[in-house]
């Protein structure tokens, strides 16, 4: 029998975002310590491909500023919707989106007007074969806007316009992305790496 899927809805205020708020690990976090975020070191930060805004909202509640960038319609409705609701939960929900700023558009014609310390980049990768490794959410968002072929030319604009560095996030085992330069060093989870290049 086929299980009935979830409709998509972007919910910052329950399920595994909410979880990871309560008992993630602050700025020990892969993500936390791979854009730099330490004691005392908050950076400015441009998440260039938005998604579900999950990544921002982490990095949101610890205190960066962020700027989130979406090109789909779709998303960046759902996306709107989800920091709405946060925002009318009040609380630590409405001081953390207080700190979140949504643009819609394509990352690689924005960046260039915008300033900002660190960019981060997460793009939507091709299907693998253990594909149940990939999280029911994160292929409802796959079938909304494809793969993102152009990723590459998202890392190098990236990297020509951030003040300090660019995060490339992506699955552990997963081939290299074609044409993107070597990384100044990496992070590595168990299924997550985020490549970092600094630059300035
Ligand atoms: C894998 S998802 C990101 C998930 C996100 N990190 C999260 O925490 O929910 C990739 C998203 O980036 C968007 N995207 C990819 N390239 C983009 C670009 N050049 N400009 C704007 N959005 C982009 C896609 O439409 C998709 O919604």
């Amino acid at each position: 029998m086929k299980q009935a899927v979830a409709e998509l809805k972007v919910d910052f205020v329950s399920g595994s975002v909410a979880h990871r708020l309560r008992f993630g690990g602050g700025r020990g976090q892969d993500l936390a310590k791979a854009m730099g975020l330490r004691a005392g070191k908050t950076p400015t930060i441009v998440d260039a491909t938005a998604g579900l805004g999950r990544d921002s909202f982490l990095l949101a509640s610890l205190g960066a500023q962020v700027t989130l960038i979406e090109r789909s319609e779709k998303m960046h409705a759902l996306l709107a919707q989800g920091m709405q609701r946060a925002e009318q939960e009040g609380g630590q929900f409405r001081e953390i989106i207080s700190r979140m700023t949504l643009l819609k558009g394509d990352s690689k014609d924005l960046i260039p007007a915008l300033s900002c310390d660190a960019i981060l980049i997460d793009p939507m990768h091709p299907e693998r074969k253990k594909s149940a490794l990939v999280k029911q959410d994160l292929r409802q968002v796959r079938e909304l806007v494809g793969t993102d072929d152009d990723a590459a030319d998202l890392v190098r604009i990236a990297i020509e316009h951030a003040q300090k560095r660019v995060v490339l996030k992506w699955p552990a085992k997963a081939d290299p992305i074609a044409g993107v330069q070597k990384c100044t060093h990496q992070i590595r989870g168990k299924t997550t790496r985020y490549d970092v290049f600094m630059v300035g």
